[in-house]
């Protein structure tokens, strides 16, 4: 099995502990989040492929922020899909399902590839066809208590608790032994995005950085 541990991208996960999901917006709104994001110290940021022109923010984001954060791309359902997204200088991929065209590529591409996944069986089917590390999803309603479940077997592999995460439970999926996190709606409210505020972004970005730091405590 190919597995790709060392790449940068995974270090910066598994060191900035968050990636910032934007789903359903628009470009004026892609730049406002994308702005307030960069000034409030988030290093991974995924635009879902179900925003209408997700591949034009992929492509803007990798060039405004190049060597400040990595960008990838979500909801990526299919090989297709994968296929337009790397085109579009996607750093890593992200899916709520486990496909395994989808990680067949992103390995030959040498991109990480982050499959959603619900079930132990699900989680290492994908571990075992080579992601990095597993999305685990839908979090909000699987509850922390699932996640510690699933860890007492499944302690090798790293998963990304995605969906429902807020700045109140953040630290609960860390202690419950998430590497990481997916935020999106709790992150980047569409009021703020709608109003252009880019400090409002800025704020509640630096807030989350902080909290998914990793301090002294954390294992
Ligand atoms: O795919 C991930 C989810 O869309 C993120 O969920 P969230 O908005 O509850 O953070």
């Amino acid at each position: 099995m190919k597995r790709m541990h060392t790449s940068q991208v995974l270090q910066e996960l598994l060191s900035a502990r968050m990636v910032a999901i934007v789903r359903g917006i628009t470009r004026d709104q892609a730049r406002t989040a994308g702005e307030g994001l960069i000034a409030g110290g988030v290093r991974l940021m995924e635009v879902t492929l179900n925003t209408d022109g997700a591949l034009h923010m992929i492509e803007g984001w990798r060039s405004a922020y190049d060597g400040r954060a990595h960008v990838g791309a979500g909801t990526v359902l299919n090989l297709a899909m994968a296929k337009e997204a790397v085109q579009a200088g996607a750093q890593f991929l992200i899916s709520p399902n486990v496909d395994q065209a989808v990680i067949s590529f992103a390995l030959e591409q040498g991109i990480d590839v982050w499959p959603g996944a619900m079930t132990p069986t699900e989680i290492v089917a994908a571990y075992e066809a080579g992601a990095s590390a597993v999305k685990l999803f839908p979090m909000g309603s699987l509850g922390i208590g699932y996640l510690k479940e699933i860890r007492a077997p499944l302690d090798h592999i790293p998963l990304m608790a995605t969906g429902g995460v807020t700045i109140g439970n953040i630290a609960d999926y860390f202690e419950a032994g998430a590497c990481a996190v997916g935020i999106g709606s709790s992150l980047l409210p569409k009021a703020e995005l709608e109003s252009g505020n880019v400090e409002a972004v800025q704020e509640r970005a630096a807030a989350f950085v902080q909290a998914a730091a990793r301090t002294e405590t954390d294992k």
